[in-house]
């Protein structure tokens, strides 16, 4: 049978009047539109209609071993496979692999590279972020978002003795931990590592991993890649360099080599309360006739000595200090993929760049929906949730838009998902499953409140932060088999005050406490 939504594809390049190139005539696709096949799009699912998934990479995010682990978090594996595979799956997506260019949002229709017009009744924006880097244009500065850009970054760190780091996030984390034999030097603006993630207390106790050697054995990869090598592409149907691939995400380093020229396993610096003041190319740091130093060793404290080695690149922090380094990681977050959508468009915008969305996926104009890294959730939140750009955030903001879009279409309303009320991230760093919870940094909470800590070096660290004798949110470090006991406590909001510091009580089993 015809697949239904499939809008008849003519010749790939736009019809030609003598020297004029004209955009070819508006192709009625589908009742819905999505653009993007990362983890957003492919959440979009609308079991009975006719979707259109109009995505710039070759390749489309498919979600495996998905793993309900208590009522919020999840876990789950990450496959990137043809987008032939999702047309077989479900024959009421039709994939056109094709970036967009343009969003005539009046016309309700979008415009893709290859010249073609889709027309939609309702639109779902997905197209994702891209690096915020510190210096864009830069030959060695590298942002990794996609598996092209991380495997750039292992071909260049094969040749590489020195790199530095600039951020704090979760690349950055990863990053520290997971490359070797290559002199890292890890500059951040905080006192402490992992800001978006852990306070100084978490950041301390992960540190003394950072500087053992590392003797965990690796894990065996678990994402595959379909490789488009070889595959010719179609005329018209070329990516522009500007759109990149969907993100990577979990476990996402697992299939590299992270390793440089030398011999040593780990050997990091971190300069810390400092960003980059310049970035100098060889010849330009020459004719500047500054100094930079050596790396630093640990038993010199802050005695290092003018270095004698040509780097390709300098980096002059704000506390003084240059670094020479083979490339510079910008590890510095992301920036919503908003232009192609933006020319005669007036969305409103969140201060982070992103489309905001309403709560119920809905952008500022009529029958455009956004999911995602490129949205900002504008609605009121609840007290234990707040947005950050993760597949988890991704996956439910893609698969609660469709659920709106179908309810709009149908005139029907719909409440809020329910994975929007606690904040519920479990991710792996320096080899440690982390869990956060609800407001787990305090965020927002002010000076009212307290801290309860748990903690064995080298096993686990617990955080929970307490309003009013309410669990308000956690950090759970380690094996600690907490996770499900605090969600509860937390969407409960049980006076927790005559417990006190039982609560965290190792010698008190706490889930049956609660149960
Ligand atoms: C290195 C790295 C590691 C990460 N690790 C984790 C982790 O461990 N845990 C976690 O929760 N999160 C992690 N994240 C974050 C997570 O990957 C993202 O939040 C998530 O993938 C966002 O999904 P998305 O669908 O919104 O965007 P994306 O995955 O970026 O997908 C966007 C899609 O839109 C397409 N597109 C872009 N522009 C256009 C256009 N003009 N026309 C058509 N298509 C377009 C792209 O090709 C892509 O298919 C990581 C991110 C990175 C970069
Ligand atoms: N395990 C995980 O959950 C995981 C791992 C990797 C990436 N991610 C996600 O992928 C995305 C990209 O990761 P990321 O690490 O780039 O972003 P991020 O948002 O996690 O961290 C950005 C960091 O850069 C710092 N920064 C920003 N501008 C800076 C500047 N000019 N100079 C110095 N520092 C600056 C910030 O203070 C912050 O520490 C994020 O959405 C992140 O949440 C998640």
């Amino acid at each position: 049978m015809q697949n239904p939504a499939a809008p008849r594809r003519q010749s790939a390049s736009p019809q030609k009047f003598g020297n004029m190139e004209v955009a070819r005539p508006p192709q009625t696709a589908g009742k819905f539109v999505v653009v993007g096949g990362g983890i957003a799009g492919l959440a979009i699912h609308f079991p009975s209609e006719e979707i259109l998934l109009v995505t710039a990479s070759p390749v489309i995010k498919a979600v495996t071993n998905f793993k309900q682990i208590s009522k919020v978090l999840e876990e789950f594996d990450v496959e990137e496979q043809p987008s032939t595979m999702l047309e077989n799956r479900f024959p009421n997506i039709k994939v056109i692999e094709c970036g967009v260019k343009q969003l005539k949002s009046e016309e309700h229709c979008i415009l893709t590279e290859d010249g073609s017009q889709y027309v939609y009744k309702k639109l779902c924006l997905c197209a994702g972020a891209k690096p915020k880097l510190i210096c864009e244009g830069n030959p060695y500065v590298l942002g990794i978002r996609d598996t092209d850009s991380a495997q750039e970054f292992q071909k260049q760190l094969m040749n590489a003795k020195r790199i530095m780091i600039i951020g704090n996030g979760g690349i950055a984390l990863e990053l520290a931990y997971e490359v070797e034999g290559c002199e890292v030097i890890w500059a951040i603006k905080d006192k402490a590592i992992g800001n978006t993630f852990f306070d100084a207390g978490a950041a301390e106790f992960l540190t003394s991993k950072l500087i053992a050697e590392k003797p965990e054995a690796k894990i065996a990869h678990k994402r595959t890649r379909y490789t488009t090598e070889g595959k010719k592409k179609e005329a018209g149907t070329k990516i522009n360099a500007g759109n990149v691939g969907s993100a990577l995400g979990p476990d996402w380093h697992e299939g590299l080599n992270l390793k440089g020229t030398r011999e040593f396993s780990h050997k990091i610096h971190i300069e810390t309360m400092c960003e980059v003041k310049n970035i100098y190319l060889q010849k330009d740091f020459r004719i500047s006739k500054k100094k930079s130093l050596t790396f630093p060793r640990d038993d010199q404290n802050e005695l290092v000595t003018t270095d004698k080695e040509i780097w390709p690149v300098y980096v002059e922090l704000t506390n003084e200090k240059i670094y020479g380094c083979d490339f510079i990681v910008s590890a510095t977050g992301v920036t919503p993929n908003i232009e192609p959508f933006l020319c005669g468009n007036n969305f409103d915008l969140g201060e982070d760049g992103g489309l905001r969305v309403d709560d119920h996926m809905h952008t500022s104009l009529p029958d455009i929906y956004a999911a995602g890294d490129i949205c900002t959730a504008s609605w009121q939140p609840s007290p234990f949730w707040q947005q950050m750009r993760l597949w988890t955030q991704a996956r439910q903001m893609g698969w609660y838009a469709a659920k709106c879009m179908t309810a709009a279409s149908l005139g029907e309303s719909i409440d809020m998902d329910f994975s929007f009320e606690l904040f519920a991230h479990v991710t792996k760093f320096f080899n440690y499953k982390v869990v956060l919870l609800g407001k787990y940094n305090a965020q927002s909470l002010g000076s009212d409140h307290e801290l309860m800590l748990r903690c064995t070096k080298g096993q686990e660290y617990i955080k929970v932060v307490m309003q009013n004798g309410r669990m308000m949110g956690a950090v759970l470090i380690g094996e600690t088999n907490l996770e499900e006991t605090f969600e509860n406590l937390i969407l409960n909001q049980m006076n927790l005050s005559s417990y006190g510091e039982d609560l965290l009580d190792p010698n008190i089993d706490i889930e049956d406490y609660f149960d």
